[in-house]
């Protein structure tokens, strides 16, 4: 076990941090300074043409400002448009004309910030960071995104809080996380002692790492691969807890991943709040969120009263024209902001009090709320999805004597080029439409990751190449040397540095798997997770034949694994900007890839599917590259309504009955780009239930990697093998 020195452990890491967030901000700026307004619109970063609808109170007493098209523009639907949720933006009076480019250098300083709580059809709602500010009127407004940089400065302060401790300071927690202390061992007694558990479906190896979690004394890792019911686990592990009587504090790095666990605890009755603007959170979980509860609770009366003032206040601001008149009312609500601020204090308060599991992003654990509260344990879910620097914010805020992680470290890790616009980006949701996977900054941070060391010519800025992969050799091999585990690099993620400080010892891997036919399973399990994964008997079999829907047996859909090899050269891959029509979308993304001949197999396959029975909506395309997945919308699109198409990245933690994976890359060169990272290529292939569909060309993958290589050669073995003929790939339309 190597030891890692804490204060030059948290010195790199805000380093790191600090070039992120610069590349994240010169990314932007770059951006809004060359583009014209409605470039941006088109772009998703921007919003023309508002005006104010309505203005009240939210919660925290922050003013809301809701926006719809200005009726002089014949009001209606908003256009499409790119912000969301959460989104960090700037309302502005909307330069005219000829001032647009001069006006617009400024506009960040003039405009008032605030964050989008709220995106309906016709409106956007946005909360204004200040309390006082004169809120444009008159002319036309615009909405811009800004860059987030929230996110960066409680990192920041974070990592700082960490860097200053002294070595005294530092808890077992702490020094257990820093190989300055080993974990307790855990005794076998505990391993095996009987527990009455709430549900008796629970398999073994969920079980074993309940059970472990429950007997560690200062950190236990919950590897979940794909399908093995890591979330299910983790709510019987909350209930056990609660059944000890400790207090929890339950995280994961996006609203999504805390949500899922809120809707799956809600049916045990437990008391519990859920941390977050609401106008993040899923419609089921809001009953839990402490924006609901402070109003419906009993003492939330008195919060309401000074709510209902403000409101009326707010609205005669509006009313009036004079400044004095303006000024006296500003006067007024700061009063009465005060006043609200003391009264949802206590109630949220006492509400936190009486919560013995509270739910929360990473990010919204070092919130304010939470500053005085202890907690027995602190659970992450998804913990391979966030930054080591998140995991800390609940460690060190709330001094917790125990960690528990959940993750997949053999899925992908958080996407580092977006950190900063992560949570608003319309792709970095799970759900991926292909409307939303042709925004701009994704492609951006996509093609940013480049997975090999070798330069991927689709990726504009080879800086940050490197080779993943080296991540998790070292991870998954407990014999090897701990490497120097002071990360140069902010993907290596705290269940990562972990593994490889301490050994598989801190983890229990849940080996039976609920998702993929025993056939789509087989390599993932044999390469990665050192063939221990099991097919329940529920799922071992399952075929599209056998979907609770009529479905015709053909060479297709009787079979879990095929494979259209496109090898011969004939299937080239082409850079985006050799293709017309992907040029006029494109001009503010990195260069891409597509390969038309392989979209052009993925259509006939996916006629095939749907000609013999198989729902639309149960099938999903899937591509590592934004150029071929916008090149596959044209021509699916429209023609196969409801399948869903969608980058390899964004489409982690989903599944569907048949997924076809469309790998892109054929060039003489065999150069794979990003296709050589391992961890892309697991959550593709684990993707589908029933159903999977490579297509690529076996001469160009097969020597990307080593992995890459022992699946093109599994393909060839195992999978029902393909090649194409041109005549058959003719469009039939
Ligand atoms: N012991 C079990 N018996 C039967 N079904 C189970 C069991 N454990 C999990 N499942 C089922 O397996 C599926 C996956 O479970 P869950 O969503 O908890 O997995 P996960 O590992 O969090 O998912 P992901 O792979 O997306 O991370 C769910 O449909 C769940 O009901």
């Amino acid at each position: 076990m190597k030891q890692t020195d804490v204060s030059s452990f948290a010195t790199t890491q805000l380093s790191l941090l600090n070039d992120e967030l610069q590349a994240e901000l010169a990314e932007t700026q770059l951006l809004s300074s060359t583009h014209s307004p409605s470039v941006l619109q088109r772009a998703g970063l921007a919003l023309l043409n508002l005006t104010v609808s309505s203005q009240r109170t939210g919660f925290g007493g922050k003013t809301l400002l809701e926006l719809a098209l200005d009726p002089a523009v014949g009001g209606g639907d908003l256009p499409e448009h790119g912000l969301r949720t959460g989104d960090i933006c700037a309302v502005a009076e909307q330069p005219k004309g000829a001032e647009r480019k001069k006006e617009r250098e400024g506009m960040e300083k003039r405009g008032v910030d605030g964050v989008v709580t709220k995106v309906q059809r016709e409106t956007i709602t946005v909360a204004l960071d200040k309390d006082e500010v004169d809120i444009p009127g008159g002319n036309k407004l615009w909405l811009i995104k800004l860059a987030n940089d929230a996110t960066y400065k409680r990192l920041n302060q974070t990592m700082t809080k960490l860097q200053k401790a002294q070595p005294s300071e530092h808890s077992i927690l702490t020094q257990v996380l820093f190989g300055q202390s080993s974990p307790t061992p855990v005794s076998k007694e505990d391993l095996t002692a009987p527990i009455p558990f709430h549900d008796p479906s629970l398999n073994s190896s969920q079980q074993d790492a309940i059970r472990f979690a429950l007997a560690s004394k200062e950190i236990a890792l919950i590897h979940g691969p794909p399908g093995t019911g890591k979330t299910h686990t983790l709510i019987e592990l909350i209930l056990q807890f609660l059944d000890r009587g400790q207090r929890l504090l339950v995280c994961g790095p996006s609203n999504i991943s805390v949500d899922n666990i809120v809707e799956r605890l809600s049916s045990h009755k437990v008391p519990m709040v859920r941390l977050g603007h609401p106008a993040r959170l899923l419609p089921g979980v809001l009953n839990h969120s402490l924006d609901v509860l402070t109003k419906s609770s009993n003492a939330a009366a008195i919060v309401n009263d000074v709510r209902s003032e403000m409101d009326a206040k707010q609205a005669s601001i509006r009313k009036t024209r004079s400044g004095r008149e303006k000024r006296v009312i500003y006067g007024e609500l700061k009063e009465l902001r005060k006043e609200f601020r003391v009264r949802e204090g206590r109630v949220v308060g006492d509400l936190l009090k009486g919560s013995k599991v509270v739910l929360s992003t990473l990010h919204g654990s070092g919130g304010f709320h939470l500053r005085n509260e202890k907690f027995d344990v602190v659970i992450v879910d998804e913990a391979s999805q966030a930054l080591e620097a998140q995991c800390w914010i609940p460690v060190l805020y709330t001094g917790t004597a125990k960690l528990v992680l959940a993750g997949d470290h053999l899925q992908l890790p958080p996407t580092i080029k977006s950190l900063n616009l992560k949570q608003s980006k319309p792709t970095a949701k799970k759900a991926t439409a292909v409307d939303e996977v042709t925004d701009g900054v994704e492609h951006l941070s996509l093609n940013k990751k480049s997975g090999t060391g070798k330069k991927d010519t689709s990726n504009g800025d080879s800086k940050k190449a490197k080779d993943d992969t080296a991540n998790i050799d070292t991870t998954t091999n407990e014999s090897k040397k701990a490497r120097d585990d002071t990360p140069s690099t902010l993907e290596t993620t705290l269940f990562d540095r972990l593994l490889s400080l301490h050994g598989n010892s801190i983890k229990r891997m849940l080996t039976t798997q609920y998702r993929m036919h025993e056939n789509i399973m087989a390599f993932p399990s044999k390469a990665l997770y050192s063939n221990q994964l099991l097919a329940a008997e529920t799922v071992k079999t399952r075929l599209l034949t056998s979907l609770p829907y009529p479905v015709k047996e053909t060479e297709d859909t009787t079979i879990p694994v095929v494979f259209w090899d496109t090898q011969g050269g004939d299937f080239p891959e082409k850079t985006e900007d050799d293709d017309g029509g992907a040029k006029g979308r494109s001009n503010l993304l990195a260069e891409s890839k597509v390969n038309e001949h392989e979209a052009a197999i993925v259509r006939l396959h996916v006629s095939r599917l749907i000609g013999a029975g198989v729902k639309a909506e149960d099938i999903a395309i899937i591509t590592p590259y934004n150029g071929q997945l916008a090149l596959l919308s044209r021509m699916l699109k429209e023609r196969f309504v409801g399948v869903e198409l969608g980058s390899i990245d964004g489409f982690q933690g989903r599944e569907k009955e048949a997924v076809v994976v469309s790998l892109v890359r054929s060039n003489p060169e065999r150069e794979v780009g990003f296709l050589g990272e391992k961890r892309r290529l697991n959550v593709a292939m684990t993707r589908p239930k029933r159903h999977l569909c490579v297509v690529g060309d076996s001469e160009t993958v097969g020597r990307g990697s080593k992995f890459l290589k022992a699946w093109m050669g599994w393909l060839e073995e195992e999978a029902d093998l393909r090649y194409p003929d041109p005549s058959e790939l003719q469009d039939e339309d």
